[in-house]
């Protein structure tokens, strides 16, 4: 798999008399891993939907390899080239694991084209990239959350795109797992943009981040020039002291507890 290069063009997103989002670029070169920063309600998710084409931007663009993404390209097309792992909770009901990832083929060749060899050598490769080799045949909906979460990443391996789009995806997940997802999603080389609320684990893993607040962009840069502590206090309200990462150097975010101190003297 190869990355495209993703970029938002001045994006605004509407809803009804509500904006969402308003005149937002950001830049993922191919093979790029972009976070998306912001306290909730900021509209990362809002933003996200455009370039999965589950919302159409009211101004702006999104552009994939420089063609525009709701009017140059089919939905199959974009389908082709776009997967996502979104937050809203899946209802496949009465499908099997291997179901569920298969349909990941379908902006492929459509639903009922026949299989080739190839489709099922790529989703028994994904079932085993995210570990479920041997629960193929388990229906999905008695999966716990994480295990559902894992499919779904499965579904949009299969899928083979060229830009991932993650809504927050460590959701449900135990911390082993969470650094296994980014950590797979790194090394796939293609292009990523996911929101992400742990601030440590975007500094971790994220290339450059962009930071949005009331629907705007307030900072973009390397994890380092956008996680100060005085932005930090200024976006979300928190006191964080900034370390080096033993191991990688990159910062690392400890967050006082505010209401330790009052604890102190009243004791
Ligand atoms: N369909 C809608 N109609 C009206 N307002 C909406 C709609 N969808 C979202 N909003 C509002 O838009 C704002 C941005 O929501 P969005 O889900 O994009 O934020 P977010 O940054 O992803 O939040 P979170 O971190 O909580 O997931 C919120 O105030 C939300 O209530």
């Amino acid at each position: 798999m190869t990355g495209a290069v993703l970029r938002l063009d001045n994006v605004g997103v509407r809803i009804g008399s509500a904006q969402l989002v308003r005149d937002v670029t950001i830049d993922c070169p191919a093979g790029t891993f972009v976070g998306l920063l912001g306290p909730n309600g900021s509209g990362k998710s809002s933003l996200l939907r455009t370039v999965y084409r589950a919302l159409p931007p009211d101004s702006g663009a999104v552009l994939l390899d420089g063609q525009d993404l709701l009017r140059e390209l089919s939905a199959r097309q974009a389908a082709r080239r776009v997967a996502v792992l979104a937050q809203e909770p899946a209802h496949e009901i009465g499908f099997t694991v291997e179901e569920v990832i298969a349909a990941g083929r379908t902006p492929h060749h459509g639903a009922w084209a026949r299989w080739a060899s190839a489709d099922r050598a790529i989703v028994t490769q994904a079932v085993a990239t995210v570990g479920l080799t041997g629960h193929e045949h388990r229906p999905f909906s008695a999966l716990s959350g994480g295990e559902k979460q894992r499919v779904l990443l499965a579904r949009a391996l299969a899928q083979q795109p060229s830009v991932l789009i993650l809504d927050e995806p460590t959701n449900h997940l135990d911390i082993g797992t969470q650094l296994g997802l980014l950590a797979l999603v790194r090394g796939l080389g293609i292009t990523v943009l996911a929101a992400l609320h742990d601030l440590n684990l975007a500094a971790a893993y994220c290339d450059r981040v962009h930071l949005l607040q009331d629907g705007a962009l307030v900072a973009h840069g390397t994890p380092g020039e956008v996680l100060t502590p005085a932005l930090i206090a200024d976006v979300f309200g928190v006191t964080a002291h900034r370390v080096a990462h033993p191991d990688t150097g990159r910062p690392h975010l400890i967050f006082a507890d505010p209401v330790s101190p009052s604890r102190e003297d009243n004791s």
